[in-house]
C-alpha cells in the first residue's frame, strides 16, 4: 500500500518538557484519519511536525517516503489551519481572491487570473455549494461559510493529503455536522487521503476509517472496524 506519511519513533519538546514521546504510525493513501486527544496533548504540534513546520528531537518524519525536511512538492499537501473566531466583515477579500492566493505559487503574485484558474475556483465553489459568494467578502459570510471557503483553498492544487486543524470548532452543531459531510465527501468521492484533529470525534466516527489517540505523550492507533469505534464513543 502506498504510503503518504510516516512517524518513525518521533519525539518532541518545546524546551526541556517531553511533549510526543517515541510516536510511530503510517498513513496510507486513501485513509480518513480522526486525531483526537485532551487539550494541550500535541495534536497541533503533530500537525507541525508532519508539515515539516517543527523539526523533532529524535525520530523521521517522512512525506511520500521523502523525509519532510526535503520535501519540496508542497502542491500534493493541503493545510487547513485552526481559525481564530469569526472574521471581521471589513476583511477587504472576496472569496475568489482569498481561495486563489492558493495559486499564487503558479501565478505569480502580480499577475492575473487566467480563465482556467477562474473556471477551477467556479469549479470548486459549486462542489461546496458557495458559487453564488465568488464576488462577496470572505467577512460578510457565516463562520461556517468562510470554513468552507478555506477548505476549498486547500484544495485548489489537486493535493493528494490535506491536513486540519479543528475544522468544526467554534461552529453550531449543524454546520459541524455539514462540515463532516464534506469532508466525508472529498475522501470517498476525490479519494484525498485526511487527517483531521477533531474534538467532535462522533460526527465523523461512521466516516473516518482510522483514530489516533494523543495522551500522555503518546499516540494509540485505532484502525477501523465494521462495527465503528466503541473507544470513540467513551474517549470524551
Ligand atoms: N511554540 C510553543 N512554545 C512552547 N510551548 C508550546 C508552543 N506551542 C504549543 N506549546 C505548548 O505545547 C502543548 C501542546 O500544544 P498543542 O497546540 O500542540 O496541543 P493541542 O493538543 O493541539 O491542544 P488544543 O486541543 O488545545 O488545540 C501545550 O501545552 C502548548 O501550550
Amino acid at each position: 500500500m502506498k504510503q503518504i506519511l510516516e512517524f518513525n519513533k518521533v519525539s518532541f519538546s518545546y524546551g526541556d518538557k517531553p511533549l510526543l514521546r517515541e510516536i510511530s504510525f503510517k498513513v496510507a493513501k486513501g485513509d480518513f484519519v480522526a486525531l483526537v486527544g485532551p487539550n494541550g496533548s500535541g495534536k497541533s504540534t503533530l500537525l507541525k511536525l508532519a508539515l515539516g513546520i517543527l523539526k523533532p528531537q529524535q525520530g523521521t518524519v517522512k512525506l511520500f517516503g521523502q523525509d519532510v525536511c526535503r520535501f519540496r512538492e508542497w502542491s500534493r499537501v493541503g493545510y487547513v489551519a485552526q481559525r481564530n473566531g469569526h472574521l471581521n466583515p471589513a476583511f477587504p477579500a472576496t472569496v475568489e481572491e482569498v481561495i486563489a492566493l492558493n495559486l499564487y505559487g503558479r501565478v505569480g503574485p502580480f499577475r492575473r487570473l487566467r480563465q482556467c484558474h477562474r473556471n477551477k475556483i467556479k469549479e470548486v465553489l459549486k462542489k461546496f455549494g458557495l458559487e453564488e459568494y465568488s464576488r462577496s467578502r470572505l467577512g460578510n459570510l457565516s463562520g461556517g461559510q468562510q470554513q468552507k471557503v478555506f477548505i476549498a483553498r486547500a484544495l485548489m492544487n489537486d493535493p493528494e493529503i490535506v491536513f486540519l486543524d479543528e475544522p468544526a470548532t467554534g461552529l453550531d452543531r449543524q454546520t459541524q455536522e455539514q462540515i463532516h459531510e464534506l469532508l466525508g465527501r472529498l475522501n470517498q468521492e476525490m479519494g484525498i487521503t485526511l487527517l483531521v484533529i477533531t474534538h467532535y470525534p462522533g460526527l465523523i466516527a461512521h466516516k473516518v476509517n482510522r483514530l489516533f489517540c494523543l495522551e500522555n505523550q503518546r499516540l494509540h492507533v485505532h484502525a477501523g472496524t465494521d462495527t465503528g469505534y466503541e473507544e470513540l464513543f467513551h474517549y470524551h
